[in-house]
């Protein structure tokens, strides 16, 4: 809404809708009854978003995003990823950051740990809950993890028998969940194939995963239908990317399709917490008392490359939406 005037903008803003058209606030409450009371968030932004930046991130400004989001609200920020510095040098100070951050007694803190080796490195790093990844397109699994998804799954299964010894619960993720960037589009039985296998190794959630941002309500729908065969609903979780601009539209489908009750949604760097507040004012308690808190811990660095890359699209956001 960058370019309309105020007399506009004012015209167009919640409480004035809802002033003008009072039938409105009933059908929003109509409207909620349709969705979960509660959705839990997983912020994934200092893993998701700050794997894929060009820039490296330094330690302690990493440090110190978890460290106020950690007063957000959030009860889930994913930390960190313990896989190979070759393949992802931006994550390669996984435990420096595990050890660093400041961890809220309300605040899990899930890292992703592909094979043994990432869990052993993150249990020594004080790691409490973990997350494998894998994926429902085999030349992804092969790109993403080097080895196939069967492979996968028995890498996988050994990580979850040593954490059950442990006590640290397990989630997983399904990549391409609906759509591949190398396979294209990805049947919904495959996806409720891996999900399927995950849950029955022991993941006590899994987030169906729209990695490149192709998905749209109605492939959302369909998939969803699908796993959910398969699946209880109570354990799935959706992680939506926002390539073209479809996060948000995806998210409600599948907060449609949960009805009533709890739903887990990743909230990823690309669907921004600003974004969420267009959920939040739909009437749906989202679990974080995020927006302004949310919007300055971004800025926990003046260099402006660093700047840039973790602000983009924090700032890009906010600005349109004014
Ligand atoms: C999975 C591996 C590690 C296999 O990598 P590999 O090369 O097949 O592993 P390997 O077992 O053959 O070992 C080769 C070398 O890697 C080392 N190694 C082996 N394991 C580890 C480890 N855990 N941590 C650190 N080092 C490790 C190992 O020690 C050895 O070191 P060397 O002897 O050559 O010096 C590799 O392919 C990798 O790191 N891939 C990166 C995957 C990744 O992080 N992708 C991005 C995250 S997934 C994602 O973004 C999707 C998601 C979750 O967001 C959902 C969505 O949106 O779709």
């Amino acid at each position: 809404m960058g370019n309309f005037p105020t007399a506009v903008k004012h015209c167009l803003s919640y409480e004035q809708l809802i002033k003008d058209y009072p039938w409105l606030r009933r059908w929003l409450q109509e409207e909620k009854t349709k969705y979960p009371e509660f959705v839990k968030i997983v912020e994934v932004g200092p893993r998701d978003g700050l794997q894929n930046e060009k820039e490296v991130v330094p330690t302690k400004v990493k440090i110190q995003l978890i460290d106020m989001l950690s007063g957000t609200g959030l009860s889930v920020i994913e930390a960190t990823s313990f896989v190979s510095s070759k393949w992802v040098p931006q994550m390669s100070d996984h435990s420096d950051v595990l050890r660093g951050i400041q961890r809220a007694p309300h605040v899990q803190y899930p890292v992703l740990t592909p094979n043994m080796q990432g869990f052993q490195d993150a249990v020594a790093a004080g790691a409490t809950e973990v997350a494998v990844f894998g994926s429902a397109s085999e030349t992804f699994s092969r790109k993403n993890i080097n080895c196939s998804i069967d492979d996968s799954m028995l890498k996988f299964e050994e990580v979850i028998k040593a954490a059950k010894e442990q006590q640290i619960p397990v989630r997983g993720y399904v990549s391409c969940a609906l759509g591949c960037p190398y396979e294209g589009r990805i049947e919904p039985a495959k996806v409720a194939e891996v999900a399927s296998k995950l849950y029955g190794i022991g993941c006590y959630e899994i987030s169906l995963a729209d990695t490149i941002g192709v998905g749209t309500p109605g492939s959302m729908l369909q998939m969803l239908q699908r796993v959910t065969q398969e699946v209880p609903i109570s354990a799935l979780a959706v992680h939506c990317h926002d390539t073209y601009g479809q996060a948000l539209a995806n998210i409600l489908t599948a907060l449609q399709v949960r009805g009533r009750g709890d739903f887990v949604g990743n909230l990823l760097w690309q669907v921004t917490q600003w974004q969420c507040m267009y959920l939040d004012f739909s009437g749906l308690e989202l679990g974080i008392f995020l927006l302004i808190p949310a919007f300055f811990c971004r800025f926990v660095s003046f260099d402006p490359k660093i700047y840039s890359c973790i602000f983009h699209y924090y700032v890009f956001h906010i600005v349109s939406a004014f």
